[in-house]
């Protein structure tokens, strides 16, 4: 029997206020829809989709950094959507993120014991010497040395200044980080270092990740479960090898098959279901499935109703005609 979750998220709606018009009332921006997902303790949800697709509005929406309109977000038994104030800063102690840009991510006039340290103070009053020393050790946990600590963000390069985003991050063991586009502003070699770097604690801490990435091959690599998502809804979640393998939904196929193959050669003679065609507008959205207008194989029925989940090959897959054993995985498979 599979643990209790750590993290629960059930039927998660976003709206953004829409442009003014100038006759009538502005229809609002609905980014995600009807988001649900899980992350057991320890584990690394993967969370991939095109631009836009609403996963960064998932990410701020289930740590309340934004409201979410509708939903229910579960933190370690609690409802996080329930709380305000002061009770929900104690619970959100739980939740944390990496940002992509650890430029713009740390305060440039802030001590690197300061920006570590801040919730440290705040939330278990740790102060002078105490907190030093606790910043000390984890700075030692991601990597880097303890001295630092009198440190400003300049003096560090972009993937120590990831690290110490990193530090900053677990200062309170919180039991999910969420990584949105945590490794993308680095070079491929820090990159890997600082994957290396949140494996490795997660196998410490046993902490969960969710990790939005456009980077396919990190997904891949870091992810226990994928979870797919277009135009904020999700439309397939499973694991890693289902989602890379086999996967069932139009959309999961066309979006893996859209990463480029490094081989020429090999890429001409690829069977490819390329993504073609307009996402729908995101104001007016089809009242169907909003992939119908670039599927293949879409019917009549795609274009009237929004499919529910339903098992699928060991995933779970909003669409009326999963595919079986796809081609185009074999295609990634060999471009990795
Ligand atoms: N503050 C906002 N006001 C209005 N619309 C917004 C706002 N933030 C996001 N959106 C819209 O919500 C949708 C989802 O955006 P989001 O940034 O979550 O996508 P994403 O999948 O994270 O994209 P990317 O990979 O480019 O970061 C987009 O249509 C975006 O334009």
């Amino acid at each position: 029997m599979s643990e209790q979750p750590v993290l629960e998220v059930a039927g998660l709606e976003v709206s953004f206020p829409g442009k003014k018009k100038m006759f009538g009332k502005a229809a609002p921006i609905r980014a995600v829809k009807g988001v649900s997902l899980s992350i057991q303790p320890g584990e690394t949800l993967g969370l991939v989709g095109e631009s836009g697709s609403g996963k960064s509005t998932v990410a701020r929406a289930l740590m309340r950094l934004i409201e979410p309109a509708a939903g229910r977000v579960t933190l370690k038994g609690e409802d996080l959507t329930a709380l305000k104030g002061s009770a929900l800063r104690k619970a959100r102690r739980n939740i944390q993120m990496v940002f992509q840009d650890p430029y713009s991510s740390l305060d440039p006039s802030a001590l690197v014991a300061d920006t570590v340290g801040e919730a440290l103070e705040v939330h278990e009053g740790l102060k002078g010497k105490e907190r030093d020393a606790r910043v000390a050790e984890l700075l030692e946990l991601v990597g880097l040395a303890g001295h630092h600590l009198e440190r400003y963000p300049y003096e560090f390069s972009g993937g120590q200044r990831q690290r110490i985003a990193i530090a900053r991050a677990l200062a309170l063991n919180p039991a999910v980080v969420v990584c949105d586009e945590a490794v993308s502003a680095l070079d491929v070699s820090t990159q890997n270092q600082i994957i290396g770097l949140l494996e490795g604690l997660r196998e410490k801490l046993n902490v969960a990740y969710l990790f939005i990435s456009h980077d396919l091959a990190v997904v891949r690599h870091i992810s226990d479960r994928v979870a797919v998502m277009y135009f904020g809804h999700l439309v397939e979640v499973g694991t890693v090898e289902q989602i890379f393998e086999r996967p069932a939904h139009p959309y999961t196929r066309a979006l893996l098959s859209a990463v480029p193959i490094a081989d020429p050669v090999r890429q001409r003679g690829r069977k490819t279901a390329i993504l073609s065609g307009e996402i729908p507008d995101i104001v007016n959205p089809p009242k169907g499935c909003p992939f119908a207008s670039r599927c293949e194989f879409a019917t009549d029925a795609c274009t009237e109703k929004m499919p529910e989940f339903r098992d699928h090959d060991g995933s779970s897959v909003a669409c009326y005609h999963p595919l079986e054993n796809s081609p185009t995985s074999e295609a990634f498979a060999l471009s990795q």
